[in-house]
């Protein structure tokens, strides 16, 4: 179990994670969701001791991570897969830290064999792609066979294949009674992954409940209604009468205005009074990624100047960027700010925990540069 108290951190003027009070428990996957820049990595890195809180708490199994007995075994993580060096094989990074915490050497080859690199484990991994590397910060983290494993962005880079994999191997580990927290920014990836979320939004809590409730809570109903006329005349006098009735409507791309608002019986019968015919007439649930922009409307700390309007029509107002839908490519990713370099996390200098390789693959002290 994590357990997080209050939980502050500020670098100078700016507070980038505040008060944070949650829980991470075992036997599930627990989704941390927050737009760029929110504060995961750094709440992530103060529960692995690689920063000093400001003020707050947290703990694994009741122990600050420095004081946690035997941390190597006990806790894994995957927090940056592009902390190794390029220069060694994907083998010999995994046995240098096997051999740190005291892991046995057939260990190495039984986690190469989990993430799916064992006929690639003599390459150098500075040829290794984005979602070689993904798996070979896996690779690491699963080494010491912990209780506790956290995932900051696992997914990053992967193919479909590589995302299901990863799907299953959370929900794996967590069926095992591990606790299994794992950061994203991708609300519908999270949806098909975790149980329980806990969610921020420039370093405050947003939320902290099950998938469930989340959507039940933060989703809202609508209809879809077609008109046999698509965008012509019937549909601009139902979406006028409905309006005059309360609801909010909005065309979608496809023809069909979005309603929300009212019954399905009360624009069925606002249709007929005004000889509107109707071509369909259908119930829908805002998707858990909808309700999440949503929640964090407003909390989105770096945002795309083209997109921070949002769409034309857009049910939800104007959201803090815009919301493409699933279509490939860069646009894909509405939350994925341009690049800034001023948002980029900053290396602090931290006092190294115990002498052992640290659950993200970062070993006090640092490693020796040849094959080992
Ligand atoms: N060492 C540091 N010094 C100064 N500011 C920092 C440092 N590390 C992080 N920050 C700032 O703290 C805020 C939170 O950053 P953090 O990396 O934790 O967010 P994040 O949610 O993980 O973002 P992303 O999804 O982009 O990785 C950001 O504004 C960031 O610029």
């Amino acid at each position: 179990m994590i357990e997080a108290y209050g939980l502050t951190k500020r670098y100078g003027p700016h507070t980038a994670v505040e008060q944070l009070t949650f829980q991470v428990r075992p036997g599930i996957v627990t989704g941390f969701l927050g737009p760029n820049g929110s504060g995961k990595s750094t709440t992530m890195r103060m529960i692995l001791g690689l920063d000093e809180p400001t003020s707050g708490t947290v703990t694994i199994g009741g122990h600050p991570y420095r004081r946690l007995p035997n941390a190597g075994r006990t806790v894994g993580a995957l927090l940056d897969a592009k902390a190794v060096h390029g220069g060694r094989s994907a083998h010999s990074h995994l046995l240098s830290l096997a051999q740190l915490a005291g892991i046995p050497r057939q260990r190495v080859d039984e986690v190469l064999d989990i993430v799916g690199l064992q006929d690639v484990a003599r390459r150098r991994t500075g040829d290794f792609s984005l979602g070689m590397g993904q798996r070979l910060g896996i690779a690491g983290a699963l080494l010491g066979d912990p209780e506790v494993l956290l995932f900051d962005e696992p997914v990053n880079g992967l193919d479909p294949e590589g995302i299901l994999w990863v799907r299953n191997l959370m929900k794996g580990l967590a069926a095992e009674g591990r606790t299994v927290f794992v950061s994203s920014h991708l609300m519908s990836e999270m949806a098909l992954t975790a149980d329980h979320l806990v969610v921020i939004g420039q370093g405050r809590l947003l939320a902290d409940m099950s998938v469930r409730e989340f959507l039940d809570r933060h989703s809202t109903g609508f209809a879809r209604v077609r008109t046999p006329d698509g965008a012509g005349e019937q549909r601009q006098l139902l979406a006028k009468v409905l309006a005059e009735a309360g609801a909010r409507t909005d065309p979608e791309p496809d023809g069909a205005l979005r309603v929300a608002g009212l019954p399905l019986p009360r624009i069925s019968d606002l249709a007929h009074q005004h000889a509107v015919r109707l071509y369909e007439l259908s119930p829908h649930q805002a998707s858990l990624e909808e309700a999440y922009m949503r929640l964090t409307q407003g909390e989105v700390a770096y945002r795309s100047g083209a997109s921070a309007a949002g769409p034309a029509g857009s049910p939800w107002g104007a959201p803090p960027m815009s919301y493409p839908g699933p279509v490939p490519g860069p646009a894909a990713d509405p939350l994925r700010a341009p690049e800034d370099p001023a948002a980029a996390p900053r290396a602090e200098a931290a006092p190294a925990p115990d002498a052992v390789p640290h659950p993200c693959g970062t070993a006090p002290g640092g490693f020796g540069e040849s094959e080992v």
